[in-house]
């Protein structure tokens, strides 16, 4: 755990209304977290949920209208100098001008480091050594976002601010941005991003911060989130007798049919229960089909706490 002002960032009781106030509920709602330093740190919520502008607040673009922030020890806002060659920011969209060539405007930010990354094998590592020359209002959304991560790391900062740092890549696109992350988290970089994708989040998170409704509902390293709990999923035909089904199963466990045929047990998936549920669909003379054991997810822990999907 990371003592108390050691954090990369760390936000206490943040609040940031847009509007008059005391209108509209608060984008982001006495929001705390911290994030660790040379660790990445997730922020997962459905469309509305604040991460945008409590990323913003951090990177000194928006105030708080109360709460402290604190990034590298520094106040974004006042320290914003002392900040700027500290931390990389990468928007969720307009990071870079149009009429700006990407491979140019690339080493101008490469110029403003004392010991910036190279600038051609940055473009090539993601995949935009052929639009060096392009100007960037001619290159794709999916180029524009790399370009824009590109522009980020360039200047090796012990810090990066990624805002949905995948959202509409291609499967390739994505994966070569994840790769760069870790290798930013292998080199000691504080990397706080944010995301809808729970794969994302898994994948790279040591820490992940599930918000709604601008505030915390969980927290923590994903496989302590998800739990260790497993879960028993199969198709068969609708209506099998589900209460018959648990008393053979032992105490605590719990089983549903959602949407009809489908099925799912919750319990401490072992062997003998995998056998007592088939002998118990054998003997009832039921096929099953796509019989599964998975882990939770963050999607089933967003249900869980929020009652809704997390893809809302
Ligand atoms: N500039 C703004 N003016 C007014 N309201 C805003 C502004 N920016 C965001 N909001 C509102 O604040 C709330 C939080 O928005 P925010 O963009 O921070 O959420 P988010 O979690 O990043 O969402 P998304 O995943 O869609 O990007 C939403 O209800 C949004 O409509």
């Amino acid at each position: 755990m990371t003592p108390p002002g050691d954090g990369a960032v760390e936000l206490h009781m943040l609040v940031k209304r847009y509007g008059a106030a005391g209108g509209a509920r608060p984008a982001v709602d006495g929001l705390s977290l911290t994030a660790a330093r040379g660790a990445v740190t997730s922020l997962l919520g459905p469309n509305g949920a604040g991460k945008t502008t409590t990323i913003e607040i951090c990177e000194g673009f928006r105030r708080a209208d109360s709460g402290t922030v604190r990034v590298l020890g520094l106040d974004p806002v006042a320290d914003a100098r002392a900040l700027r060659p500290r931390v990389g920011v990468m928007p969720q969209s307009g990071g870079v001008p149009g009429t700006a060539r990407a491979g140019e405007f690339l080493r101008l930010a490469a110029s403003f480091h004392a010991t910036p990354l190279d600038a051609s094998a940055l473009l090539e590592r993601l995949g935009l050594a052929g639009h060096a020359r392009v100007q960037v209002r001619r290159m794709s959304g999916g180029q524009q976002q790399r370009l824009s991560l590109a522009v980020a790391v360039v200047g090796r900062p012990e810090l990066v601010f990624l805002d949905e740092p995948t959202t509409g890549l291609d499967p390739q696109a994505r994966h070569a941005t994840w790769t760069l992350i870790e290798e930013l988290r292998a080199a000691g970089v504080s990397v706080v991003l944010t995301t809808h994708n729970m794969e994302e989040a898994e994948r790279l998170s040591d820490h992940v911060v599930i918000l709604d409704h601008g505030s915390v509902v969980a927290e923590g390293a994903p496989e302590k989130l998800t739990g260790a709990e497993r879960q028993l999923r199969f198709r068969a035909r609708p209506g099998l007798g589900l209460e018959e089904l648990l008393s053979a199963l032992p105490a605590g466990s719990a089983a549903k049919e959602s949407p009809a045929g489908h099925y799912l047990i919750e319990a401490d998936v072992r062997p003998e229960l995998l056998a007592t549920v088939t002998a118990w669909c054998a003997s009832h003379g039921v096929m099953t089909e796509d019989l599964r054991i998975e882990r939770r997810t963050l999607e089933d822990v967003f249900l869980e706490l929020t009652g809704r999907e997390l893809r809302s």
